[in-house]
């Protein structure tokens, strides 16, 4: 088909079937970026088949949906009293004991709540589209980028503490850069590398880019606060505002104020951002009504056994009893921090080697509700992240509900590293009073509005025991294969089998494409 043909016949399916339907066109086509998903295939049926599922999240639940689709026999054990494992939402009257002992009750008022775990959505993970669409799951966005909201830099030293608004270190660095740039072409620094015409573009480029004055300089005026914010705002009459006064460069570079300003340029966090209405769990939940009668719950899975014609799992169930399932076939979601330490008989010794070659991200996340929403009543902050460099790291601020008279939950600190693995260390009082100090060092009134708050540390959630599968380069290369890879009547499934670790839609996509796999070999096998 030549391009104008196609381009004809593109706009003859749109004006037929709507944009979807041009849309499903131009990706058969493949004219329109799509994400890796596709519909499994399990044409010819699964009947008279077992698949024996371990794990009950999304991988795992997904695995069972479509499998119980194709009309094979399902049975799925999980080791938690519910199904969704990261994937969860806690609410007013929610209780969460964690590996240690502690357990906290969560006691945020009706209609509040914070996700410990997945809390926003690329647009572009058509997996999670998909099923949510297929649900009914409701979608509102998710504000990633807020101009309007806090850099802030704690005390250091002589440095005194800094907090400014994203917007004003976005302009400032344009700012400072587009200045330097241009001095640097107008000196001839770019000669060897710009023809004379590109120089004439660059210049014109940086000086809409960089809010620069005529003479190339960015300073302090009207025209820049028109970027970055006033210093008084415009007003009616004589008031044309105040000009704000742009922090300077050494300050930007010294005080690594730039790097808080990236987030929403990478791909993974590009607007538009989704989050289910009323908490992540939703497609969870909506995944578990149509499997839940396949779950066994309370079911913590021993040891994995396979032979030529079954896999079993040997399991402890809620009564503490020691039992066995079996399936012709298994799809094993268990996180590889947690099946590490599950035995596996009759398997590759690399198999087990790659298991337990793959460390678990710790994080730490918590969530504070506040007795007002000060951060839109004093501060103009309507959802969106706060970044600092105190421990917390962020604040993030409720999507949805603004201007509601009442309470507010915002998620006051999601830290990695060492600062989570310390902060979990403490006991769940002390961790929410250190986040309050936090998150009172950008906002003020968070030490007297503070109501209540949960902690969730990742390493020690005992269904999880890390926050998502963190992979090196090496790791990667030598061990993933491995991982990814049927193992004659098992396969593995979960986050760590994809390239979107620590993403839900890794563990969409791996538990579809496992699927897929096990029932060609299924098919071969008849
Ligand atoms: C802090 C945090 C932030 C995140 N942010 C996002 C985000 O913003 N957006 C996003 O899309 N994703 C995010 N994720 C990632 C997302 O939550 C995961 O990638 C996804 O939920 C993993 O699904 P899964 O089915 O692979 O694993 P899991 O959800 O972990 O499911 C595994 C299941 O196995 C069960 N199990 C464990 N041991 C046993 C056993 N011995 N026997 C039987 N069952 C067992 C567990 O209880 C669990 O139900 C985040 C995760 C965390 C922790």
């Amino acid at each position: 088909m030549s391009e104008m043909s196609r381009r004809n016949f593109l706009g003859m399916v749109g004006m037929v079937g709507g944009a979807a339907a041009a849309y499903q066109m131009m990706t058969t086509m493949g004219l329109a970026a799509s994400s890796t998903y596709t519909k499994p295939d399990l044409s010819g049926g699964g009947q008279g088949k077992t698949v024996l599922i371990l794990g009950a999240g999304l991988a795992g639940m997904a695995s069972a949906y479509e499998m119980q689709k194709a009309g094979y026999d399902v049975r799925v054990l999980e080791f938690d009293s519910k199904a969704g494992g990261r994937c969860w939402t806690l609410r007013g009257g929610d209780e969460y004991t964690e590996l240690g002992g502690f357990k906290q009750t969560c006691d945020f008022d009706r209609g509040l709540y914070i996700n410990p775990g997945p809390w926003r959505v690329p647009h572009h993970h058509h997996a999670y589209m998909h099923y949510a669409r297929e649900f009914g799951v409701k979608l509102e966005p998710f504000i990633m980028e807020n101009w309007n909201a806090y850099l802030h830099r704690k005390a250091d030293g002589d440095k005194p503490a800094l907090k400014m608004r994203l917007a004003e270190a976005r302009t400032d660095m344009h700012g400072h850069v587009a200045e330097l740039l241009t001095k640097a072409t107008n000196q001839g620094s770019l000669d060897q590398t710009l023809s004379a015409e590109d120089k004439e573009k660059l210049l014109e480029a940086l000086h809409e880019w960089g809010f620069l004055n005529r003479d190339g300089k960015y300073v302090q005026s009207l025209a820049v606060s028109a970027a970055r914010g006033y210093e008084r705002d415009p007003g009616a009459r004589l008031e044309a505002g105040t000009p704000s006064k742009p922090v300077d460069l050494h300050t930007l570079l010294d005080r690594n104020l730039w790097s808080s300003i990236l987030d929403g340029m990478f791909y993974e966090f590009r607007s538009t951002m989704f989050e289910p209405v009323g908490g992540m769990d939703a497609l969870a939940r909506a995944f578990e009504s149509r499997v839940g009668r396949f779950i066994e719950y309370r079911s913590r899975v021993t040891e994995i056994k396979m032979d030529a014609e079954q896999v079993t799992a040997t399991y402890v169930d809620a009564s503490g009893a020691t039992k066995t399932a079996s399936g012709d076939y298994c799809i094993c979601t268990i996180p590889l921090s947690i099946l590490s330490q599950v035995k596996m008989t009759g398997f590759d010794a690399g198999l087990t080697e790659a298991i337990k070659k793959v460390p678990y991200a710790p994080s730490f996340k918590a969530g504070v509700q506040y007795k007002r929403r000060f951060w839109e009543q004093d501060d103009d902050i309507y959802g969106g992240i706060s970044y600092t460099d105190l421990p917390n790291q962020l604040i993030s601020y409720p999507s949805n509900n603004y201007f509601s008279g009442g309470k507010g939950v915002v998620l006051g600190a999601y830290m990695f590293g060492t600062d989570a693995l310390v902060m979990s260390g403490m006991s769940p009082e002390e961790r929410m009073k250190k986040v309050v100090e936090y998150n009172a060092q950008m906002h003020p009134a968070a030490a007297e509005e503070f109501d209540t708050g949960i902690s969730v540390g990742w390493h020690r959630v005992p269904g999880a025991l890390g926050c998502y599968g963190l992979y090196s380069a090496d790791t990667r290369e030598r061990y993933y294969p491995t991982l990814c890879a049927r193992h004659d009547r098992l396969m593995l499934a979960g986050e760590h089998t994809s390239y979107w670790n620590g993403w839900q839609e890794g563990a969409l996509l791996a538990a579809t494409t496992a699927v897929d796999e096990m029932h060609k070999f299924a098919q071969g096998q008849a």
